[in-house]
């Protein structure tokens, strides 16, 4: 009570308040529980997992998964942050993540963060002992189960692991066809699911630009964020190479962004997210590989450079909704601006939003004049960040920046019409 106290955390979410009685209720039982991106599912099974452990031993006694290391990383920290006033206890959570310099130390901890594959390495080599385990949690569990590697993976660990624990699945979305599984993987669960239309994106506001080609979904973009200070935002591309073209191109614009994919090593990833994290590069650019579970709540804005599309081509739902889930946490506004640029994308986001029941705005690329590119491609997307903003050093700043670019632009006659 008193970590989460000074976590802020003063009363429970929705999901919290149905999940934590059923999950900490005596015998434990197994839990599949869906709620929205961003309200709150990593406190609900840390605290699971806090109230369980035994702290007279350091043996490992909860497991949680999640797809990528900088997952892993923030729900470790979660747990250390709301567990701080049992680090004096003996409390240790450790991570189980790829680290070159430790490939041979053993975990130990009562608390155990890891990426599947890694873990099952390090019980395979005798360097995390499963045998005291007593909860599995996956977090992102649909996309954890899914067939493929991270799928057999997880199923591997739990083979290594005692019968009868507790297990765990939360995640934002589960397919009808995953959810098949899961039950498989957590029998007997006691279920918390979402129908389908509670699935919202609507408290996030939603625009598209429509563009002729790729060079105008570059040139689009790099002007796009000339004219705007946004707090801090993540561009989701399809392909690394979009993502290397897009951080030279922006760079050479002068802006200060990050890129993190799958090409880059793990310490270059930390490195990467941390200078995302701490502000000190305002964009992010990367793949699906964070389109899951990171909460960096300065995220006022997501761009879907590329509409996510699944392996056979189709618009993926799910991957939209956590992609846009980045923003807006909990109750925060945010805003997601998607680009397309031909028929096909087009016709892949009208579907996505038709299944959200969501109806993008338009945003004009028409650029007549200088002025009309503030009051018609960007008027929606003013309007939006200056209403519902929470931080009005950040409008206000945006504000004078809007103001000296349309100076700039068509000199004092743009700063007292946009006055
Ligand atoms: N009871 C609470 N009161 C205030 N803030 C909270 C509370 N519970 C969680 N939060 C905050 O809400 C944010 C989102 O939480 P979290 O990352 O657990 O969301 P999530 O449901 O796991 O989202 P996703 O589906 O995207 O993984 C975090 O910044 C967390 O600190």
């Amino acid at each position: 009570m008193r970590g989460m106290a000074v976590m802020g955390f003063h009363k429970p979410s929705k999901i919290q308040e149905r999940a934590l009685p059923l999950l900490m209720h005596n015998p434990p039982k197994n839990l599949i529980g869906q709620s929205q991106s961003g309200t709150g599912k990593t406190a609900a099974f840390t605290l699971n997992m806090l109230t369980r452990i035994d702290l007279s031993s350091q043996q490992p006694q909860c497991l949680v998964l999640a797809p990528t290391r900088e997952l892993a990383k923030q729900i470790s920290g979660v747990a250390k942050m709301m567990g701080s006033f049992l680090l004096d206890k003996g409390l240790a959570v450790t991570e189980a993540v790829p680290d070159p310099n430790n490939r041979n130390k053993p975990v130990v901890g009562q608390i155990v963060v890891g990426t599947p594959g890694t873990t099952g390495d390090m019980i395979k080599r005798r360097l995390l002992d499963p045998r005291g385990i007593k909860i599995l949690t996956l977090d992102e569990a649909d996309n954890m189960l899914e067939m493929g590697s991270l799928g057999d993976q997880c199923k591997r660990v739990k083979q290594t692991l005692p019968r009868n624990i507790q297990i765990v699945l939360f995640s934002a979305t589960f397919p009808p066809k995953v959810l098949d599984f899961a039950s498989q993987f957590a029998p007997n669960a006691n279920m918390i699911t979402l129908e389908a239309q509670q699935l919202t994106v609507k408290g996030i506001k939603q625009m598209y630009l429509d563009c002729s080609s790729d060079e105008e979904k570059y040139e689009a973009l790099v002007k796009f964020y000339g004219l705007m200070t946004i707090a801090s935002s993540i561009i989701f591309v399809k392909r690394r190479d979009t993502a290397a073209e897009i951080e030279r191109r922006m760079t050479s614009e002068g802006h200060k962004v990050a890129s993190l994919t799958g090409a880059l090593d793990g310490d270059q990833r930390d490195e990467v997210f941390t200078r995302f994290r701490t502000g000190d590069a305002k964009v992010l650019i990367t793949t699906n590989v964070l389109a899951r579970g990171i909460d960096v709540q300065t995220v006022t804005m997501v761009v879907n450079y590329d509409i996510p599309e699944t392996v056979d081509g189709k618009p993926d739902f799910e991957t939209y909704l956590h992609r846009i889930g980045r923003t807006g946490r909990f109750g925060r506004t945010g805003a997601a601006l998607s680009f397309v640029s031909d028929r096909k994308s087009w016709e892949s986001l009208m579907s996505i939003c038709n299944h959200f029941g969501v109806e993008p705005t338009k945003l004009d690329t028409y650029v007549p004049s200088a002025l009309d590119v503030y009051f018609n491609m960007y008027r929606d997307l003013i309007l939006t960040l200056v209403l519902l903003s929470e931080d009005w050093d950040h409008v206000e700043k945006m504000l004078k920046n809007i103001m000296r670019n349309a100076r700039n632009v068509v000199g004092p006659e743009g700063e007292s019409a946009t006055g």
